[in-house]
């Protein structure tokens, strides 16, 4: 489902006399539909760029990145955006939305994207809210004012809506209370079970044991260890 190889990267710094950082080399692996794959490594070993990568934000300098039937190195912007509107969730650290927007709309909006109808999506967008315990008399407040915890919540919310047979998570358990914290796990469990395939920054070791299949040190892809 998620197919990487050979992927390296470099940033050029324009701003600093054109100075050039290779941060990754001959990256490959590959994570299958309901396996689980953390990224790991040092601080700065480069895993936020390779979820970025996965997620098209950077574009990789050589090698390909296959999800479903888009190699996202390749891909022109528009078949990213709908590679993430239908295959590609990703539940960020912290959550960015359109201001004034009311929390359930917030998270029922990428179901609305792909055509499902407006009952159905509210019911979906509610019973994730009530699962992951945000108060039923935020549901109609926009998140913008809402504790870090909340809002992560409403993150994830959103992030689980639409089945995606793919799923990025960058530290989804970072601020949550312990109650909350279970939940998500139940919801990555349960989104392994019907297929999904999934890659993971979790510093949380704990979290990363109990759902994580296998663990990629992503050192061995730096420039100077792979060369
Ligand atoms: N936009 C950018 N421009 C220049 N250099 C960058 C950019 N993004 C990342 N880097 C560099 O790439 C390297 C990897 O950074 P990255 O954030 O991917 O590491 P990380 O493993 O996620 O670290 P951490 O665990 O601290 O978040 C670092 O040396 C960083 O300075």
């Amino acid at each position: 489902m998620i197919e990487v190889k050979d992927v390296s990267k470099q940033f050029v710094l324009h701003n600093q006399g054109g100075a050039v950082i290779r941060v990754m080399q001959g990256a490959s692996f590959t994570v299958q539909p309901g396996e689980c794959v953390a990224l790991t490594g040092a601080s700065g070993a480069g895993k936020s760029t390779l979820m970025r990568m996965l997620y098209g934000n950077y574009r990789a300098a050589s090698g390909s990145i296959r999800i479903g039937d888009v190699d996202l190195v390749e891909a022109e912007p528009r078949e990213i955006i709908a590679l993430r509107r239908e295959v590609l969730g990703y539940v960020s650290q912290f959550l960015r939305v359109v201001p004034r927007v009311p929390t359930l709309q917030v998270v029922a909006d990428p179901l609305r994207a792909l055509g499902v109808a407006e009952p159905e999506a509210e019911a979906q967008a509610r019973g994730l809210l009530a699962r992951l315990n945000i108060p039923e008399r935020l549901w109609d407040l926009s998140p913008t004012t809402f504790s870090g915890g909340e809002q992560q919540r409403v993150n994830i919310a959103r992030g689980f809506a639409h089945p995606y047979p793919a799923l990025l998570l960058d530290e989804p358990t970072a601020s949550l209370d312990a109650t909350n914290r279970a939940v998500v796990l139940e919801l990555i469990e349960a989104a392994k079970a019907r297929g999904a395939a999934v890659v993971g920054i979790f510093h949380d070791a704990e979290a990363r044991d109990r759902v994580c299949d296998r663990e990629i040190d992503v050192t061995g892809f730096t420039p100077a260890r792979a060369a």
